[in-house]
């Protein structure tokens, strides 16, 4: 029999454990799919119809690694930074054939900028070097409390899906990139705002099915935060329509 929980696709990044590399989804991200009853499936890439012929949804994850800025059209800025050209070879199709077939699509912080690029965005490659914008890496610390802890406000843009799953106009956020949107694809929706600018969610509204792109780690506190939980539960209720669909 068959389990009637969604399938929610993680996408996995390339990581050194040690001096060997390893296909990734750092465990937050699998806890916080399966709190919003799901079933999630660390993936390492594919041809995209195959994975989404399997799919109910798509979490698309944060990484260290940068995506290539070729796929912008711009030179690597800092080469000291990682990059993860195999990620980036698989999911950037993922995601514009997701949106076509009408599959859920949530991306969180390199997540968020793979939908930009997909779609014919652009990033900032170091958002604290453009002048009027702040640093939003995330402090040097071991203590991941501290890494991932609340750092500045975001402003939800009214009238929109953020707006309708969280019915407040402002949440303060965690933040750990050094990337970010500069130019908005075409077709895209400005979600959420920093108070410096910086475009912190997005969604594609004419597309099929939930999709929504956020700069910052609503997966940290799944388990506490409630605009956390909301959101996740937002993309499972999309996640549990396409699995009745399927069925
Ligand atoms: N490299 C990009 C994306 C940043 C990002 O996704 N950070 C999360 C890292 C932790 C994790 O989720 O594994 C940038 O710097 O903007």
């Amino acid at each position: 029999m068959p389990s009637s929980l969604p399938l929610v696709l993680v996408s996995a990044s390339h990581e050194m454990l040690g001096t060997r590399p390893f296909l990734a989804a750092r465990c937050e991200y699998i806890d916080a799919v399966r709190l919003a009853g799901c079933l999630p499936m660390i993936t390492p890439g594919g041809e995209p119809d195959d994975l989404l012929d399997l799919a109910d949804g798509i979490l698309l994850t944060g990484a260290p690694a940068n995506v290539h800025p070729s796929h912008f059209g711009e030179d690597v800025l800092d080469p000291t930074l990682p990059l993860d050209p195999e990620r980036d070879s698989w999911t950037l199709p993922l995601i514009r054939r997701a949106v076509e077939r009408g599959i859920p699509l949530m991306g969180i912080c390199r997540g968020f900028q793979e939908i930009n690029v997909a779609l014919g965005g652009s990033l900032h490659q170091a958002i604290h070097a453009v002048p009027g914008f702040n640093d939003h890496r995330e402090p040097d610390s071991d203590d991941l409390a501290v890494r991932y802890g609340l750092a500045h406000e975001v402003d939800i843009v009214p009238g929109g899906l953020l707006d309708s799953i969280l019915g407040q106009p402002r949440i303060t956020v965690n933040s750990a990139h050094g990337q970010g949107v500069n130019r908005l694809a075409e077709g895209l929706r400005v979600e959420a705002l920093s108070p410096d600018g910086v475009i912190e969610a997005a969604t594609l509204p004419d597309a099929p099915a939930f999709n929504l792109g956020m700069q910052w780690h609503p997966e940290c506190q799944a388990a506490t935060n409630p605009v956390s939980r909301r959101i996740f539960e937002a993309f499972a209720e999309a996640c549990h329509a396409q699995r009745n669909r399927r069925a």
